[in-house]
């Protein structure tokens, strides 16, 4: 069976006086739909990014499915991987048709059928009443499924966003969700984190709770609930593993 692989990471940022990534480690199949959840400051970006290609770890390895990690399956890796940062990657002076051009362009898609590709997606998002607006003017939530799709136009077989939910109208946060939960199940894997933890509970299938660069625990929220009497919900849980103190 394909596998996601974190494998010992330790990342300890230039100028940094602590480490954001201590030894962290989880595993998921191929297909999995998995919440990766922690406190401010626990890591969740850092082993996004790591796992992406996008920062490069202190130690430890990643593996994507049975892709070595060489620079002969750089690319295969790249197509592999969607991509959703927390900020907007769009070009806000760009309509969303010319942004979306831009990011099929990069990975080789060009003409009608990535024209056609476009349009399905913006309709599938509520945007093709917006395809010619420039997305400087869009709405916090039309920038949020415009980022997801610049991220899904090569059909990535792992798809991983930072907190897309995060401060977007209902509407649109509903969209977002039901788009996850399709992608899913047609077979892609997702990797998403939030703090949002009722949502987490009810889209995962599993979730990783990480806290200072470390993982604590890691299963499906039901057993996760089942496994602590006294907890009621995912929330429960994740408080009895990180503790009550707040976060800065
Ligand atoms: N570029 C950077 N340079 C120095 N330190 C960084 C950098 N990026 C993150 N950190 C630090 O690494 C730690 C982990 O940060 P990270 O953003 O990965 O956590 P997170 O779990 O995503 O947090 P949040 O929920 O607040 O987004 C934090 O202490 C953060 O301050």
């Amino acid at each position: 069976m394909n596998s996601i692989v974190v494998k010992d990471l330790h990342k300890t940022y230039a100028g940094a006086l602590v480490p954001s990534l201590q030894g962290l480690s989880f595993a998921f199949e191929e297909g999995r739909m998995v919440g990766l959840l922690g406190p401010n400051g626990a890591g969740k970006t850092t082993t996004i990014s790591i796992l992406c290609g996008l920062v490069k770890a202190g130690s430890g390895h990643v593996q994507i499915f049975d892709l070595p990690q060489d620079a002969a399956h750089r690319e295969a890796i790249k197509r592999a991987i969607g991509v959703v940062p927390q900020q907007i990657a769009l070009f806000p002076q760009l309509t969303a048709l010319e942004n979306l051009r831009y990011f099929g362009n990069l990975y080789g898609f060009k003409g009608k059928p990535l024209l056609q590709k476009i349009h399905h997606y913006l309709e599938l998002f509520g945007l093709e009443k917006a395809a010619s607006k420039e997305v400087g003017r869009f709405s916090g939530g039309m920038k949020r499924r415009a980022n997801i799709i610049a991220a899904i136009l090569h059909s990535p077989r792992l798809l991983v966003l930072d907190e897309p939910t995060a401060g977007v109208d209902v509407q649109s946060r509903s969209m977002i969700l039901q788009f996850l939960r399709d992608y899913n199940r047609q077979g892609n894997s997702v990797l998403y984190t939030s703090h949002l933890l009722e949502e987490a509970q009810q889209l995962c299938e599993d979730v990783v709770i990480i806290d200072e660069g470390k993982m604590v625990v890691q299963g499906s929220p039901a057993a996760l609930i089942q496994q602590h009497p006294h907890s009621r919900n995912l929330e429960d849980v994740f408080l009895h593993y990180t503790g009550h103190a707040v976060r800065d």
